[in-house]
Parts: C-alpha cells; sequence; structure tokens
C-alpha cells in the first residue's frame, strides 16, 4: 500500500498541463452569454462587437497567454477629485489667513480635452477622472477652496502633484498585464476591459469522462428491483468534475463484464483527457478494472492508498501523442468515491486544466468540535463541517456513522478533517488540518 504522499508525489506528476498552443481557445469579453444589456435601446454603450468565432466569456476561464498592452494606465494624466486643477507654483505656500486667488478660464467634465494652457494665477475648475490642462500639474479638491465668481479662493497649499493620477503611474504600456496559468475572476476582467483586450485566448475545458461499474446500478429514474442499486456517484462527480473547471463526458453505467468494461475504457480513453470511474476496483471477483486497463496497454501506477475511506484507488495512464491520458479508478463505496476524487482528482484535474498556481489541495488549521478517532494504520479522513466562530475555524464532524457507504451524512460537508498515520485520537478543542472542499 502507498502512503499518501508518495501516491500524491505519483499522481501528480502524470498529469501534464494543457498545451499553451494546442489546447486554446478564444473567448470574447463582450458576450458574456447573458442577457443583451448592452444592446437595450436605453444604452448609449451600444456594443457593435459581438462574438462571432469566439466563445462567451464566463468567469473560471483561465488564460493561456499572457496579456499586455499598448495603452498605459492611466490613459492621461486625469484629477482624482472634484475641485481645480493649478500650477503648484501658484499655490505652494497659501493658507487660510494668505489664501490665493485664481482666475478660473476653463471648465472640464469627464470626457472633455481640455482647450486651454493655463497660466500663472490661472486655474480650471476639473471633475474627477477629467483630462488635467496643460500647465497644470496639482489639483486642490473642492472643499479647500471657496468660489467667489469666476475666481477660486485657495485655502491649503496643496502637495505637489497631488490628486493627479500621471498617466501611466499604475501601468506602462508593453508591460506585463496578466500573466498566464491564472484564472479569469471579476477583477482580471475588469482589467481586460480597461485594457480594451476583448479577444483572449483561454485554456479549453479539460474533458473528463465518467462512467458507473456495477451489474446491480441502476439510474435514478427507475424503480429500484430487489438488489439493486441506485448509481449516485456519477451524478455527484459529474457535478464535482464542473466545479473543478472541466466538462464531464457522461458514459453512463457499464456492466462489471469485461468486454463491456474493455468497449466503454478504450473508448474513453480516445475520448478525453482524464476518465474516472467508480466502482470494480477491490478484490471482488466481479472488480475487472485492474485487468481491463493493463490488457489495453494501461500503465498501472497506484493500486492502493493508505488511507480511509479510499483504500483501492487505481491510478494508470495510457500514451498517447501530446500527454498521457490519467485513469482514475475510484472504489465505488460513495464515499470513499468523493473522497478519492477530492483529494486526488481535483487537483489532478486543476493542474491539466493549465491554472499556473493554487491547484494543489488546500488545508485549514481548525480546532475540533469532537473528538476524532482513527484506527491509526491509515490516514483517515473523517468528513463534515467547517465554520469560523469568532475569527477562528472550527471543524465538526458529521453526526451519524462515518462509514464510506453512509452517503446520507456527506451531505453539508466541506471539510474532511486529517488524521495522519499513527494518530488515533484528536481530542475536542485540539487543533487538527481539514482539507477544504468547497469547490
Ligand atoms: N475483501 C475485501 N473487500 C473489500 C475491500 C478489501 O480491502 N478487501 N475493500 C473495501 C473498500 S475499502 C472499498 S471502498 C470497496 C471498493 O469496492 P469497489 O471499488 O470494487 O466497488 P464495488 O465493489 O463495485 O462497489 C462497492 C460498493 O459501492 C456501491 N457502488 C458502486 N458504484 C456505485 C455508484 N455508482 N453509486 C452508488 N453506489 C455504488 C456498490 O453497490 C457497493 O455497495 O471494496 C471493499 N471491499
Ligand atoms: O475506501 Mo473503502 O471505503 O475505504 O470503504
Ligand atoms: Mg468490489
Amino acid at each position: 500500500m502507498l502512503s499518501v504522499s508518495d501516491a500524491e508525489n505519483i499522481i501528480f506528476n502524470l498529469v501534464q498541463p494543457l498545451n499553451t498552443q494546442q489546447d486554446t481557445e478564444l473567448v470574447d469579453l463582450l458576450s458574456t452569454g447573458d442577457t443583451l444589456l448592452d444592446l437595450s435601446p436605453w444604452s448609449d454603450g451600444f456594443s457593435t462587437r459581438r462574438a462571432r468565432d469566439a466563445a462567451a466569456l464566463r468567469a473560471d476561464r483561465i488564460l493561456a497567454s499572457q496579456v499586455t498592452s499598448e495603452l498605459d494606465f492611466p490613459h492621461w494624466d486625469n484629477s482624482a477629485m472634484d475641485g481645480y486643477a493649478v500650477r503648484y507654483e501658484d499655490v505652494y505656500n497659501c493658507n487660510e489667513d494668505k489664501p490665493a486667488v485664481l482666475e478660473i478660464v476653463e471648465e472640464i467634465p469627464a470626457g472633455v480635452q481640455p482647450k486651454s494652457t493655463i497660466q500663472s494665477g490661472q486655474a480650471a475648475r476639473i471633475f474627477t477622472g477629467a483630462v488635467m490642462p496643460t500647465g497644470t500639474d496639482t489639483v486642490v479638491m473642492q472643499e479647500r477652496t471657496r468660489r467667489e465668481g469666476n475666481r477660486v479662493i485657495i485655502l491649503t497649499a496643496p502637495k505637489l502633484q497631488e490628486f493627479v493620477r500621471k498617466r501611466g503611474m499604475y501601468y506602462r504600456a508593453g508591460e506585463q498585464l496578466l500573466p498566464p496559468g491564472i484564472l479569469l475572476k471579476a477583477s482580471e476582467i475588469a482589467v481586460l476591459a480597461a485594457f480594451q483586450c476583448t479577444q483572449l485566448k483561454v485554456f479549453r475545458r479539460p474533458r473528463v469522462a465518467i462512467f458507473s461499474t456495477g451489474d446491480e446500478l441502476v439510474t435514478p429514474d427507475k424503480p429500484l428491483q430487489p438488489g439493486q442499486i441506485v448509481d449516485s456517484n456519477r451524478y455527484a462527480l459529474a457535478t464535482l468534475i464542473r466545479q473543478s473547471g472541466a466538462e464531464p463526458i457522461m458514459l453512463g453505467i457499464v456492466k462489471d463484464k469485461p468486454e463491456a468494461l474493455k468497449e466503454a475504457i478504450a473508448y474513453a480513453i480516445a475520448h478525453a483527457d482524464i476518465v474516472i470511474s467508480s466502482g470494480g476496483v477491490s478484490v471482488g471477483d466481479y472488480d475487472y478494472v485492474e485487468q481491463i486497463l493493463e490488457s489495453l496497454g494501461g500503465k498501472i501506477h497506484v493500486r492502493d492508498i493508505a488511507t480511509k475511506p479510499g483504500k483501492p484507488l487505481t491510478v494508470a495512464t495510457f500514451e498517447n501523442d501530446v500527454r498521457p491520458i490519467v485513469y482514475f479508478g475510484l472504489p465505488g463505496n460513495p464515499v470513499a468515491a468523493l473522497v478519492t476524487f477530492w483529494r486526488f482528482v481535483q487537483p489532478a484535474i486543476k493542474k491539466l486544466s493549465g491554472l499556473a498556481q493554487g491547484w494543489e489541495p488546500v488545508y485549514i488549521k481548525a480546532l475540533a468540535r469532537q473528538e476524532l478517532c482513527s484506527g491509526g494504520k491509515r490516514e483517515t479522513y473523517v468528513w463534515g463541517q467547517l465554520s469560523v466562530k469568532n475569527g477562528v475555524y472550527e471543524f465538526q464532524p458529521a453526526g451519524g456513522l462515518q462509514n464510506s457507504g453512509n452517503l446520507i451524512n456527506l451531505a453539508q460537508t466541506n471539510g474532511l478533517a486529517v488524521l495522519p498515520v499513527g494518530t488515533t485520537l484528536i481530542a475536542a478543542k485540539e487543533q487538527v488540518q481539514v482539507l477544504q472542499i468547497g469547490s
């Protein structure tokens, strides 16, 4: 039996990220797939460029190449306040007793190009975001002034260049704006929109084929015959695959027959980057998965891992022109299937998807709200709820039996407390590492 850390090293090294040349697609920032509010009659921001070849950009795509821009940011010197654009030399030593008095020669709202060059003794009325007029270097905010007709009285000396957002002070044209391998979330999309980067090269979503094995399995819509069990794994795993940023290819339920398995596995490895099956990986007479993998030329890297639940996890690879197809034979017991997914498969999918950082499992230190027990021989995962109380993480184990066939108390689980090999008890109020499985 492999230790968890050995298994983890093997698995994560087997996974090669998608290729920055071949495995990409274009997405269009302007097409979100949502209601086309931009085209509404009351909107002045008519979007004339609609996506043609590019798919809609939804959050959580991964950038496949770096983004640079020919634009500085800010694009031009502009005011950070509503106030007056002045020449610092005119106002640097004024105060309430000895205010500076300047003649207002222009008013500059945002979006308007200034016309005049401001001379000594003059100022321009300016608003937040408006372009600084030539000759000025500083903005005095409105609250530090008094207006008298077309003159402004400056009551407090500003600092040089105060409230001026200088062209290029946040970003200079040509520098890297966003690196490849990052998730496009709201903040990145704000940057891309500001720089008019509307067509983006992102990684295609990894394709993950999934099927369940077992003569006893039926889909949730069928009346149960004696001895039958509902296939719950496939629906849960498909959801997790989507949450990991991949696209599930649903291949149904496959009988515990070598020929059927052979056909399904051969199809799956020809159509997916990763293949996941559940069931048929233990030592029973109908557990054929490993032998079929071998008969199809698969190389088995992992047969058993010292975890509870999840011991009989099987991991194999099939060589391919581009990168090996990684096969995960998850144990059939419902909790074991999900635990092995969270612990090993989810990071593997995220790594394959092109994410440069943050694909590894995330652990959080929490206080156990109740005692946690383990046999001590295998790394044991206790499922339950992670929450924050008074700024401190706490872990509440799920009530009822912690048994890998008990999927009922798995509902609402968002963390797996980890009891390492050799630890048989973590007492209430003691610290425990919890694997976060929120997404
Ligand atoms: N003699 C031994 N028996 C078992 C061992 C062992 O070490 N020695 N390991 C046990 C452990 S641990 C697990 S986990 C299971 C793994 O079994 P398999 O991967 O071979 O899975 P199956 O035998 O096909 O099914 C096990 C169990 O799970 C139910 N199942 C299967 N698929 C689904 C599904 N898609 N949805 C819901 N439930 C499913 C199935 O009906 C069985 O009840 O082996 C132990 N045995
Ligand atoms: O992996 Mo099996 O559950 O560990 O029951
Ligand atoms: Mg079995």
